[in-house]
């Protein structure tokens, strides 16, 4: 029987890997929620359910706007940009981590309170591994929730504080959790950046003009409005910005820098830096290494749009095999469908991708995607490719086997729906029907960011892939949703 519409991912878009948040702040400039509303579309892969922005101008005070759905069709409304007035403004966009997953305008960032000495809005990009314990700890305190964000806990531990500045609040409450955080906050005066110590997620500042500056999570969203790029936040750094300058500290105990490896493979954007290196390039790289590691004899090297198309590229440029679109991508297609009634799924419609079948036919195809999570992408399209005719099909992917959840900041599914947490790559290959299937090795990724290799104290978290969680994922443990490797 048929169901009813519902808005759902759509058959490409199944319950895998969401990506994280996206942060961007302004101040310094007028309408700065203008800047912040171009900064956040330039972001909007990092999330795609929500989006927020919170303006001060003395006269009305704070103000916010949050939706569901894109930047684009919320913030560029004029009646709707006039309601955010002023030179200081940050925002957010999101997949959620935490709570009612996406479901609750309540959970939608930025978060805003009113402290004794003003008020204060948080976006954050990141997950917090111990939100469920502090939460507990707080309402039994008497803490009154009002989402079911993990967020929300930094402004309950922040009105617990008794310091006397905002962000002397925030580095008490900072020090309290666990997990990955960089947040962007702002004061009636002042816009705050802070990575967590081992900086998992990315945090970048830029300067408009001689008194403007701007926090986003990566340099594309500075691009987008033409802000100088300065310098990245540092790992357990809280810089305070306001119209006369930049202060920074080191508020927390240091720890080894572990930022996210999969930015590199597939959650920042291309054109973005990550420490100084294209993310294009490091991507191209990855391609390279893969042709070196695991060569196949065949006509064409064809990406899976967009994430797999620089390793692509750098897979036939080590291989010499010809560049091919041979899968072309609906450019039209949200992130967000109404889902086909069942007769429709059943007749196997093509949303996202399709094959390019005058070029696929006869041929032996490498296929190069960045990331195997559940596996629904890899066999859907190795079927299209096989009714397309191709003589062979070697799928390459650009990143180890995804084994293990992100459990800082990224949605990922349980462990036990993670195809390569059941399955060897053998079984996978089989259970893909393709003719060859081969993942980067772990080293091979590092090489690729520019290391030598994965060293003993490893430069990154690569926890999803290892299974070597840098931050215990507390709650989770707990709960019983995840069992750590015996050693982790
Ligand atoms: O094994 P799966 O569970 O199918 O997940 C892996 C796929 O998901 C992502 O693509 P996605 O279609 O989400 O986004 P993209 O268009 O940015 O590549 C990723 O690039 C892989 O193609
Ligand atoms: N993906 C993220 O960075 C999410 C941030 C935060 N944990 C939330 O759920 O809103
Ligand atoms: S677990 Fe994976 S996705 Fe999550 S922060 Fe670590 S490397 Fe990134
Ligand atoms: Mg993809």
């Amino acid at each position: 029987m048929d169901r009813e519409p519902t808005f759902l991912s759509h058959p490409f878009d199944d319950d895998k890997l969401r990506e994280e948040c996206g942060i961007f702040g302004a101040i310094g400039m007028p309408d700065a929620a203008n800047f912040v509303a171009l900064g956040l579309h330039a972001l909007q892969h990092r999330g795609q359910e929500a989006g927020g922005i919170v303006s001060y101008q003395p006269e009305p005070g704070f103000s916010s706007v949050r939706r569901f759905g894109y930047v684009r069709d919320n913030f560029t409304n004029p009646s709707v940009m006039a309601q955010l007035p002023g030179k200081i403004a940050c925002g957010h966009v999101r997949y959620s981590t935490s709570g009612s997953k996406g479901a609750a305008i309540r959970d939608v960032q930025p978060l805003f309170a009113e402290f004794a000495m003003g008020g204060c809005a948080i976006a954050h990009n990141g997950n917090l591994t111990n939100a469920d314990a502090l939460k507990e700890s707080l309402i039994e305190r008497g803490s009154i929730f009002q989402s079911s964000s993990d967020t929300e806990c930094i402004i309950h531990l922040m009105a617990r504080s008794m310091a006397r500045s905002i962000p002397e609040r925030m580095k008490d409450a900072l020090r309290l959790v666990e997990g990955a955080f960089s947040v962007i906050a702002m004061t009636r005066t002042k816009l705050i950046g802070v990575r967590d110590p081992r900086g998992v997620r990315p945090l970048m500042l830029g300067k408009v003009g001689e008194k403007g500056w701007v926090l986003a999570s990566e340099t594309c969203a500075l691009d987008i409005i033409g802000a100088e790029y300065v310098r990245e936040i540092e790992p357990g750094e809280m810089v305070i910005c306001t119209e006369g300058g930049i202060e920074s500290s080191h508020p927390f105990d240091k720890a080894k820098p572990k930022f996210c490896v999969f930015e590199h493979v597939y959650f920042s954007r291309p054109d973005s830096m990550i420490g100084g290196r294209s993310v294009y390039e490091t991507r191209r790289q990855i391609g390279v290494e893969l042709a070196r590691e695991a060569p196949v004899d065949a006509d064409l090297v064809c990406p899976v749009p967009d994430s797999g198309t620089p390793a692509a590229i750098g897979y036939s440029q080590e291989s010499g095999i010809p560049y091919a679109m041979g899968i072309i991508r609906n450019q039209y297609m949200g992130r967000t469908f109404i889902e086909p009634t069942t007769e429709i799924r059943n007749m196997g419609v093509r949303l996202k991708l399709n094959v390019n079948r005058a070029l696929i036919r006869g041929k032996r195809v490498i296929l190069v995607d960045d990331s195997v999570v559940r596996g629904t992408t890899s066999r859907k399209i190795k079927e299209m490719i096989l009714d397309a005719g191709a003589a062979e099909v070697h799928f390459r992917i650009a990143s180890p086997p995804t084994q293990w959840p992100c459990f800082y900041g990224v949605d990922t599914p349980d462990r036990e729906n993670l195809l390569a947490a059941t399955m060897t790559e053998d079984q996978m290959c089989a259970h893909l029907g393709v003719d060859s299937l081969k993942f980067i090795s772990l080293d091979g990724l590092y090489r690729a960011t520019g290391e030598k290799g994965r060293a003993k104290e490893p430069q990154y978290c690569d926890a999803c892939f290892s299974g070597d969680y840098p931050v215990k994922p507390s709650d989770m443990v707990a709960k019983g949703r995840i069992k750590l490797r015996e050693n982790a």
